[in-house]
Order: structure tokens, then sequence, then C-alpha cells
């Protein structure tokens, strides 16, 4: 392939006692183009991500970052690959600025160390010992050593978990900054504000496969891009609403469903119309209950979210 990918996995697998945690999982994650990976706790993304760094070995499957195997060629991959770990793997006993330094001298033609220290605000604990640092100034510092040695391909794990706001625009201006130079990123994140603001291309892993992907606006515009909400008292009963608003529709429209987001908060989702609305007010007036505060507005890709994967925890 003359210009292959930044990341193609393909019918990933990987086993832990027996229990596949990544089961044929399979994606394509373009350069200039920022990938992210959402999916519940235990879904399967730091495993996968972990395949594609080289640090676990495949049972199935094939994994090929700019065209190349992470454990057969390692060596050629290093220096094009930035790899942004939860837990930093930064040595503990090293002072912030050391460290981005050495770093950067293991490249052959690193980025500008002050101007990135001064990007991502390292100057005001330069001096302090990794192991000092507090949870987002180490997350700042490991985003630094991923990217000062201008990789072409940069995995990041949760990058702004523990950051506040004002470091959490830095980074994600920085990540934007690298699609403009063509660099292939691809994050995974709870964070569904950073998916619908940073990504292109947005893949959803639950159980170890990927169940859904797309631009962030054809997700939420899958089945009408347009939720109810409404407050009444809990317990209502979700299925036989969506039964019943489902059957309020022409036979080839989606099926509605009905999420008890919090008790006595819902979420109808599914095509809407007025006919929906009077369906749904009926139902309730049927069965004693008051609606209140109900609006129609549009999908949030954590609708869809807690749609495709349901809401029990995990
Ligand atoms: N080394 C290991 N040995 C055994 N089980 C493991 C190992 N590493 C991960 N697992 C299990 O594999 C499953 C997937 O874990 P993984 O870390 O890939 O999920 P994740 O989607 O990144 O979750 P989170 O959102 O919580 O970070 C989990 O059930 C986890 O307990």
């Amino acid at each position: 392939m003359p210009n292959p990918p930044a990341v193609a996995i393909s019918g990933l697998v990987k086993r832990y006692g027996g229990r596949s945690v990544v089961d044929g999982l399979d994606l394509v994650a373009a350069r200039g183009q920022i990938t992210a990976v959402l999916g519940p706790n235990g879904a399967g993304k730091t495993t996968t991500i972990e395949c594609c760094e080289g640090l676990r070995e495949p049972d199935a499957g094939t994994v090929r970052i700019l065209g190349l195997d992470p454990r057969r060629d390692g060596a050629a991959l290093r220096p094009r690959v930035g790899v942004m770990l939860q837990d930093g793997g930064l040595p503990s006993g090293a002072r912030a600025l050391e460290v981005l330094r050495h770093v950067a001298a293991m490249y052959a033609r690193p980025r500008d160390v002050a101007e990135l220290s001064e990007r991502l605000g390292l100057a005001s604990f330069a001096g302090t010992a990794v192991r000092r640092l507090s949870g987002g100034q180490r997350q700042r510092l490991a985003l630094a050593a991923a990217l000062v040695g201008r990789p072409d391909v940069v995995f990041l794990d949760e990058p702004s978990s523990g950051l506040d706001p004002q470091s959490r625009r830095a980074v994600w201006d920085l990540v934007r900054e690298l699609r403009a130079d063509g660099v292939g990123v691809v994050l995974s994140t709870h964070v569904m504000a950073e998916a619908e603001d940073l990504a292109d291309h947005v893949v959803v892993v639950d159980h170890g496969a990927v169940i859904a992907q797309g631009t962030v606006a054809a997700l939420v515009a899958a089945d009408g891009d347009r939720t109810v909400r409404f407050l009444a008292r809990p317990g209502l009963d979700a299925v036989d609403l969506a039964r019943v608003l489902t059957a309020a529709g022409p036979p080839d429209r989606a099926p509605a469903g009905v999420l008890e987001a919090e008790p006595g908060a819902y979420v109808v989702t599914g095509a809407v119309d007025p006919a929906v609305i009077a369906r749904l007010t009926a139902w309730c007036a049927e069965r004693d209950v008051l609606v209140q505060a109900l609006t129609v507005g549009r999908r949030t890709l954590e609708d869809v979210f807690l749609e495709l994967t349901g809401r029990s925890l995990r």
C-alpha cells in the first residue's frame, strides 16, 4: 500500500485466561484525522491500543500501524508513534523538564522543548520530581512526551482526564494542530464533549467489538436526530411506552426507545414528530401520570452512547 492508514486493525482478538476481551475488532484510523474510541469500562479499548503499541501480542487478527506490524517492526515504528498511557509511564524520580528534554534527545527532529512546555504550561512545575506532580500535571507532561518526537501517529488514552478546563482547552488545541499537520490521532475517552468537539470519526466499542462508527453528525442523526425528554413519576413502564410510540409511527420508522435516565427523568429516542408527542402524552394521561418539563431537543453523543451500550454499570 503506497500510503497506508495510520491504523488498520482487522479481526483483532485478545484473550485473558480464555476470555476474549477483544473479540474480532475491526478499525481503520486515517492520517490527518482524529479518531475517538468510546466504550464502557472494560470494553477493550486500552487492550486494543496496547496491541497497536506492540505492548500486547494479539491472539488473532492483524494490526498495522502506518502499514507496519507493531510487534515485528517495533524499531522502525518507535520514532513515528507517540504514546500517552493512562498511568504515564514516566520515571518517578526525575524532574519534569528533564524528562521532556531526555525524551526529545531520543528523536532525530524533536519539537522545540521550550515551546511545547509553554503550550502545555509545564514551566510552573519544570523542576518538580515526577512523583510529586499532581494528576493533571503528570497528564500534561505525558502528553508533551508523546508529542515531542513529531510522531506520525499518536495514541492518547483519556488525554483530558483529571485536567482543569484551561489545560483541557490547551490539550484540545494541540490535538487539533496535530490533525492539521497530517498526524493520525487515536484517542480513547469517556468525555463525550471531547469526542464531539474533536473527533472526525467516532468508533463505539463494546464487549471487544465495534458496535457503531461514523462521524458524530451521522451517529446522532441515525434514527432521527431529535430526543424527547420529560419528567414524570419514577418507574413508568418504559418498554410498553416504547412499544406504543413505535406503533404510532409509520411501519418503516425506526423503533422508539425509552430510557429512564435517572429516577423520573425519561429520554425518548427514535424519530420524533407531532404524532409521537401526542401519543406520549395520551399514554401518560391514560395512566394518570402528569408529564412535566417536556422538551424536544437535539440528540447528543451521550444519548447515542447510552442507547448503544445500555445503562447498567460495568
Ligand atoms: N493483563 C490482563 N489480565 C487479565 N485481564 C485483563 C488484563 N488487562 C485487561 N484485562 C481485562 O480486559 C478487559 C478489557 O480491559 P481494557 O482495559 O481493555 O478496557 P477499557 O475499555 O480500556 O476500559 P476502561 O474504560 O475502564 O479503561 C477488562 O475486563 C480487564 O479486566
